[in-house]
């Protein structure tokens, strides 16, 4: 008989929550596109939203990226990291540009409620106390959340727009999956050696980020509080 192959961290707790994690990985938002019956609107809304949460998100990242290079063993989740954060450059001169394609002010676009709670909980999670393994734990769950949304819209059978193909390409494409493959290898190391209470931070960050990624989608969809 050969080794017995064990699940990491992260397949244990995906199983584990995975009607939350459903609700966020197929949110009707993100059907809406797939089955190509969504509101522009809708899409326009979540573009100006998602560039002021993504404009949070890179301090958060570097952050991530600092606690790295201060905290981890193995010299090539830097690298990983850094990959992540350089690309988020070209994601905001991509938003830029697509907000002026469909016309969105983006210096207009003041954050909803939702979008604040989340960019309220990155800032919390960039404490220089927050430690690494539930940082990064937060990193791979929302990078994950948009790599499994975005890839259902590039199916066989999807129906997606073809305005909105690039934007479903930038998240739901091989590259970004093999990019949070990495991420959830570097989770899955760092939790294997992670104390009881760190586990328990780390599961808690994760079912959060769900949480706000589910909030975002409905407000993104028009149904979430507004500002
Ligand atoms: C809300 C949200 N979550 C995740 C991502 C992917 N970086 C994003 N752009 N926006």
């Amino acid at each position: 008989m050969g080794p017995v192959k064990k699940d990491g961290m992260i397949d244990r707790w995906v199983k584990k929550h995975l009607l939350l994690y459903t609700e966020a990985t197929s949110h009707p938002f993100i059907l809406s596109i797939r089955d190509g019956t969504i509101d522009f609107s809708s899409f326009k809304r979540w573009l100006g939203q998602d560039y002021i949460f993504v404009r949070e998100f890179v301090p958060f990242t570097a952050s991530v990226l600092l606690k790295a290079s201060k905290n981890s063993d193995d010299s090539s989740d830097m690298e990983v990291i850094l990959r992540g954060l350089a690309s988020l450059s070209d994601e905001i001169s991509w938003f830029k540009q697509e907000a002026a394609k469909w016309d969105v002010p983006l210096s207009d676009v003041i954050a909803h409620k939702s979008n604040q709670n989340y960019c309220r909980f990155l800032e919390s999670l960039m404490l220089p106390e927050l430690e690494y393994c539930v940082v990064v734990t937060a990193l791979w769950a929302i990078e994950t959340v948009y790599q499994e949304s975005f890839s259902h819209c590039l199916e066989d059978d999807s129906k997606t727009p073809p305005e909105l193909l690039e934007a479903c390409k930038r998240w739901g494409s091989e590259g970004f999956g093999e990019f949070c493959r990495s991420l959830q290898k570097i989770v899955n190391r760092c939790l294997e050696k992670a104390s009881d209470e760190e586990l328990i931070k780390a599961e808690v960050t994760f079912l959060r980020v769900l949480e706000l990624e589910i909030e975002f989608w409905n407000m993104s969809r028009g149904g979430g509080l507004m500002s």
